[in-house]
């Protein structure tokens, strides 16, 4: 048994559970695996991710890739947020593979987070692969520490922002890419 596995048999047994039940003989490591993964961004190399699909173009009009899904782990309470990002770019002679974005939002994703945090990562990982003029990252989602315990609100949702280069020195820029995603 590794050691997240015998701390996760130790978890179960504090909770009053006993860990020799037939349903829970398996739980420990399952749960160690499901953790690992869901916290596998921490280990995740951007330019592994990327793997070089990044495309010389010359149009240089705002691309955005809009509702990319994505399931984090709040930092506080080790609970889930789950939502959607939003990522509009000024490509600068680069434009970067479609599916990269998603990737990314992953690697930021799969960590201990929290949403202003991740905004920003996304932003700056887009920025530094692509050499972009600008980027925008919206993203929206619900956080289950707010909705299963705590203070129990089921209908707010948290919206962040972060907009770099053009995004964030020219209103123009800014307005076209909240018109795009529908905001
Ligand atoms: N800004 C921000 N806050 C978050 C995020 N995820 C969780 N939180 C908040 O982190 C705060 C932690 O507050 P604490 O008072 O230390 O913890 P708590 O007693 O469990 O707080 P309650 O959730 O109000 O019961 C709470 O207000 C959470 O809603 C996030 O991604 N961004
Ligand atoms: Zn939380």
């Amino acid at each position: 048994m590794s050691n997240l596995e015998s701390l996760y048999q130790q978890v179960l047994s504090e909770l009053g559970e006993n860990v020799e039940r037939e349903g829970l003989l398996d739980t420990p490591k399952r749960a160690a695996k499901a953790m690992q993964f869901l916290t596998s961004g921490y280990t995740t190399d951007l330019h592994e991710v990327v793997n070089n699909a990044v495309f010389t173009s010359d149009n240089d009009e705002m691309v955005v890739v809009q509702g990319i899904e994505f399931y984090s782990l709040c930092e506080h309470h080790m609970l889930p947020f789950i939502g959607r990002c939003h990522i509009g770019y000024l490509p600068n002679g680069k434009v970067l593979g479609l599916s990269k974005f998603a990737r990314i939002v992953d690697m930021f994703g799969r960590r201990l987070q929290i949403q202003e945090n991740m905004t920003k990562q996304i932003a700056e990982a887009v920025e530094e692969v692509t050499g972009c003029r600008g980027v925008g990252v919206i993203v929206e989602a619900q956080h289950m520490c707010m909705m299963m315990r705590g203070v129990q609100k089921q209908n707010s949702m948290m919206r962040t922002s972060v907009m770099k280069g053009d995004f964030r020195s020219n209103p123009a820029t800014r307005d076209e890419f909240m018109r795009l995603i529908g905001l």
